[in-house]
């Protein structure tokens, strides 16, 4: 075998989440090319509990059963530094119940507001593989909302060196300094140079 995807040709990106599949997609194109096609895959992805590695391999093995070949996951965490890295792999939730606001007060007893933003791809060429995890992370601090609502905590993250929101940067911009793009060009990197 001499292909990262056992042969295969295609690479699905499971994820529940069309803000990520609009990002992955449009990081890819406007890199190096890949020599696999990726394809989404709409699955509704458990979410889990623990470290945030283990997470993105236990996601990525799910999947790769779920598909039945070659797949990549992504798994993000929000971490706060006054409160040791959470809410983390678990700011979906914070965000659902306490909202731009609500997140912004969990810090308020809190001179520190720095934090980061980090994403974990996990790729694995087949069900029973162990995944490969990469990971990327954008330092900033959490900020009272500022630009459009479009995709979940964009309005309160602030990346180090900007004075913009992540949501108030232009797409262009937040694709080639985020979280995604760093751990995602990661994965490019593997997948170009991969030889059993
Ligand atoms: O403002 C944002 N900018 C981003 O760049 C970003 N990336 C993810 N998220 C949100 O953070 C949580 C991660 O949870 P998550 O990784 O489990 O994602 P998910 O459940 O939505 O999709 P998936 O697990 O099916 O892939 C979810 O609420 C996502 O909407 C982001 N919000
Ligand atoms: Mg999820």
């Amino acid at each position: 075998m001499t292909s990262a995807t056992n042969g295969a040709k295609e690479i699905m990106f499971a994820t529940g989440n069309t803000n990520k599949l609009r990002e992955v997609v449009a990081i890819l194109e406007a890199g190096r090319p890949l020599p696999f096609a990726v394809k989404a895959a709409n699955l509704d992805l458990p979410e889990l509990q623990g470290e945030p590695k283990e997470i993105a391999k236990e996601k990525c093995r799910l999947a790769a059963e779920q598909v039945g070949g070659a797949v990549m996951v992504e798994d993000t965490s929000l971490c706060f530094n006054a409160m040791g890295g959470l809410p983390g792999p678990y700011i979906k939730w914070f965000l659902q119940k306490l909202g731009h606001d609500g997140l912004n007060r969990m810090l308020a007893g809190f001179e520190d507001k720095t934090g980061y933003a980090q994403c974990i791809f996990a790729y694995s060429p087949g069900p029973g593989a162990e995944p490969q995890v990469f990971i990327g992370r954008t330092e900033g601090r959490i900020v009272p909302a500022r630009g459009p609502a479009a995709f979940g905590w964009d309005p309160i993250f602030q990346p180090d060196g900007f004075e913009e929101t992540y949501a108030e940067l232009d797409k262009a911009v937040k694709n080639t300094i985020s979280h995604r793009y760093r751990a995602l060009d990661k994965l490019r990197d593997y997948l170009l140079n991969f030889k059993e």
